[in-house]
């Protein structure tokens, strides 16, 4: 838990994003999204394919193409961090010089979700990192090479491979050189998307490992993933996405252990793993440009009943009108 002397690294509130498509179709990625994230905590953001984990974080970066609208606000503590609104920086506000020049990886890293498509063609991946670390930390020119070295080994990215040019890197290799990259600057929030597909096993416990520690002294970390057995792992608290909403929050600790998640979807999709009942839910997530009035779950929920025509608010962390009482969970 958030101690009061700890002001949260990042506080989003009624976060939603629209996309203005042509014929005035509108695709709702995003819907009314708040949560907290603290110093030293890791958030797993967790949900079925196209549910809006990757347009929450490009919002969150000022990374959205122009048809994008926002809503809602989204505080990112500043580097004193004593809360002090001069400090900070409201993100789904602050024009493009303070997002490029303060906040995309000197507060925020990221891992993007297709790495390959972040790195320069034309420059090798030592080439990337000496470039980041100059910029990001000041390291002498004298010192580029150790430090560049030393990131790569950090995210167990080969050292005999750090000639090559990003075309010339497996999946796995460009997501490792993602990754030392986004670790450079030591930036107080980490957004991870999707940091281990592509790895085999062995890269993803050495991945899951790095990013833990990471967390551990004391930067913020959402790592947004499919993989549920490394958010087992990594988080302590797990975010369920559904249909552009945050359909349940839970520790990892509930979440994973007993009585588990409270909301049917996030019950699914843990039962679905092949560890467990791996029963799929039946159905489909409803298309984005036609949500019901009601809860998007409600068409593949076994519990649902008429109440679900009208839209659950959030409640104790889950949003559903059929969630046992917390006492209970
Ligand atoms: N520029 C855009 N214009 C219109 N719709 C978009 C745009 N970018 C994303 N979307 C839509 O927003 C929804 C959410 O996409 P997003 O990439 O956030 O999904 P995701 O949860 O990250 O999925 P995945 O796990 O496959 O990465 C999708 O339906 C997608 O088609
Ligand atoms: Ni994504």
């Amino acid at each position: 838990m958030m101690g009061e002397a700890t002001p949260a690294v990042l506080s989003v509130r009624g976060l939603s994003v629209r996309f203005l498509m042509p014929g005035g179709r509108e695709v709702a990625a995003v819907n009314d999204v708040s949560f907290d994230l603290a110093p030293g905590e890791c958030l797993a953001l967790v949900g079925e394919s196209g549910c809006g984990k990757s347009v929450l974080t490009s919002a969150l970066l000022g990374l959205l193409p122009a048809n994008a609208r926002t809503r809602g606000t989204a505080h990112l503590r500043g580097p004193a961090g004593d809360g002090s609104p001069a400090d900070g920086v409201e993100l789904l506000r602050a024009d493009d010089e303070v997002l490029a020049r303060r906040v995309r990886g000197r507060l925020v890293g990221l891992v993007p979700q297709s790495p390959a498509a972040h790195l320069t063609p034309v420059r090798t991946v030592r080439s990337h990192l000496e470039e980041t670390v100059r910029e990001l930390t000041g390291t002498p020119r004298a010192g580029l090479r150790k430090a560049a070295e030393a990131a790569a080994a950090r995210a167990a990215f080969p050292a005999d491979h750090l000639d090559r040019y990003p075309h010339q890197l497996s999946g796995g290799l460009a997501q490792r050189a993602a990754t030392a990259l986004a670790l450079v600057a030591d930036a107080p929030l980490l957004i991870a998307d999707e940091p281990t597909t592509g790895l085999d096993r062995d890269l993803v416990d050495r991945t899951v490992a790095e990013l833990r520690r990471h967390a551990d002294a004391g930067h913020a970390l959402l790592v947004i993933t499919h993989d549920l057995a490394a958010a087992e792992r990594i988080a302590d608290r797990v975010a369920v996405m559904y249909a552009g909403r945050v359909v349940e929050v839970a520790s990892a600790r509930r979440f994973f252990g007993t009585p588990g998640p409270r909301h049917p979807y996030a019950r699914g999709l843990l039962e679905a793993l092949p560890e467990r009942s791996f029963t799929p839910i039946p159905g489909l997530p409803p298309e984005l440009d036609a949500l019901p009035a009601g809860c998007a779950f409600a068409a593949r929920c076994h519990l649902a009943t008429e109440r679900c025509a009208t839209q659950p608010a959030v409640s104790d962390g889950v949003a559903c009108h059929h969630a046992p009482e917390p006492a209970d969970a």
